[in-house]
């Protein structure tokens, strides 16, 4: 077990002093791009700035004699471009059991460590992987001469990663946040679903047989309403708590059916109300999906506002529109407050909607 205190210094001499406080930047679409894929690596600088995180994926997905190819890529492309303030660039890594994280994290560390926010892990069984990455993290960042610690980012996708969920989250200061893998875990766990995220039509309850239905109807045999559940529902919540417990960030994950952008859209949806900040976008065309819905509706912007005015000093209880508000319902309205004013400091047009007072723009006002 780890002391407290190990949280407070680097793991390696000359490696930056660790984050005491994840930064809550924007990451409301985490976008997906195969750097050695030349077509979709050509319009990667062109989506900076329309997406809070680009992400060069070196993992599943890459064929594996591209994997090289793959790393060079993002190395050239991170060496090119200027991510300005309102992207991030994260990359995946191969799983620490395969023969490449070795080198990707020595190569991108070494070559671009100064431009890369998060690394993502992927199939992280325990605590002990983030203690492993952590340890190599400091050596090469402090290698490399870098003053700020690169983050790690842990994929959810094994039954032993879920059972470990909450120590995974609390391993190192280093811990940004977590993404739901919903293919590997249906593997690992032996669900019985072929689909990347997503639910599926036989996860479901049926309404009660009626019991009036005269002479010769079976109602057991009648037709019956049905209503599909979520098949992610519990990995979600808990990952949620792990994350929130630990101060680190929850992500759904990949919806892999492309077309399917209404169902997409639901999947995100309940990822946003149980908790989470973001979610990937596997195609150009899932990312206005997610900012939609990970950023709040002026609605419930407006609505938190006024809750937060008719309070007061936050204390008692008022009623509003006929319904009760008190303080802890203030603090619901809070989170959506504090996130309408993250995500206005990048972005004039939510500003505008929210009526948030925009930050100057370099130069104004001066
Ligand atoms: C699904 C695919 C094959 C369809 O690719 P396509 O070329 O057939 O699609 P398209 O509709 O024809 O594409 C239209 C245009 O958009 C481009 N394009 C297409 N995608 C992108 C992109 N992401 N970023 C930038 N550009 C993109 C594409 O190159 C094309 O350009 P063009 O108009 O010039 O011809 C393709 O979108 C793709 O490969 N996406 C990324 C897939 C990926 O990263 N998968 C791994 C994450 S999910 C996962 O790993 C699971 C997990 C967590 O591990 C676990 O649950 O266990
Ligand atoms: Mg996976």
């Amino acid at each position: 077990m780890r002391s407290p205190k190990d949280f407070f210094g680097p793991l390696a001499v000359g490696a930056p002093a660790p984050v005491r406080e994840v930064p809550a930047r924007p990451s409301r679409m985490i976008h997906f791009f195969d750097p050695s894929n030349e077509k979709m690596a050509a319009k990667v600088p062109g989506m900076v700035g329309t997406v809070d995180v680009l992400l060069g994926n070196l993992e599943d997905a890459v064929k594996a004699d591209r994997k090289e190819a793959a790393r060079q890529g993002l190395v050239d492309i991170a060496k090119a471009t200027d991510f300005g303030d309102s992207t991030q660039l994260w990359t995946r890594v191969n799983s620490l059991d395969s023969p490449w994280v070795l080198d990707d994290l020595i190569t991108l560390v070494t070559e671009i460590g100064d431009k890369l926010d998060v690394i993502m892990v992927p199939k992280v069984q325990g605590p002990e992987d983030i203690h492993y990455v952590d340890r190599i993290l400091a050596q090469l960042e402090a290698r490399a001469g870098l003053t700020r610690p690169i983050l790690v980012h842990a994929i959810l996708e094994t039954a032993r990663g879920m059972a470990n969920v909450e120590a995974i989250a609390g391993a190192s200061p280093r811990m940004q946040g977590i993404s739901l893998g919903p293919a590997d875990l249906a593997a690992d766990r032996r669900m019985k679903t072929t689909r990347v995220g997503g639910g599926h039509p036989g996860y479901l309850v049926r309404q009660d047989p009626a019991t009036d239905l005269g002479e010769g109807v079976d109602p057991v045999t009648a037709e019956r309403t049905t209503y599909q559940q979520d098949l992610w529902h519990y990995t979600i919540a808990r990952m949620v708590d792990a994350c929130a417990m630990h101060g680190i960030f929850p992500y759904y994950g990949p919806f892999g059916d492309i077309k399917d952008v209404v169902a997409c859209e639901d999947q995100f949806r309940n990822a946003f109300l149980l908790g989470c900040v973001g979610t990937w976008s596997l195609h150009p065309v899932q990312v206005d999906i997610a900012k939609r819905v990970f950023s709040p509706s002026a609605e419930d912007v407006a609505h938190a506002r006024r809750v937060k005015e008719a309070m007061g000093d936050g204390t008692g209880a008022v009623m509003l529109d006929g319904k009760m508000e008190d303080d802890a319902s203030l603090k619901q309205c809070l989170v959506i407050l504090e996130l309408a004013e993250r995500l206005s400091a990048n972005d004039p047009e939510l500003a505008d909607l929210y009526a948030v007072d925009a930050p100057a723009a370099e130069g104004e006002g001066s």
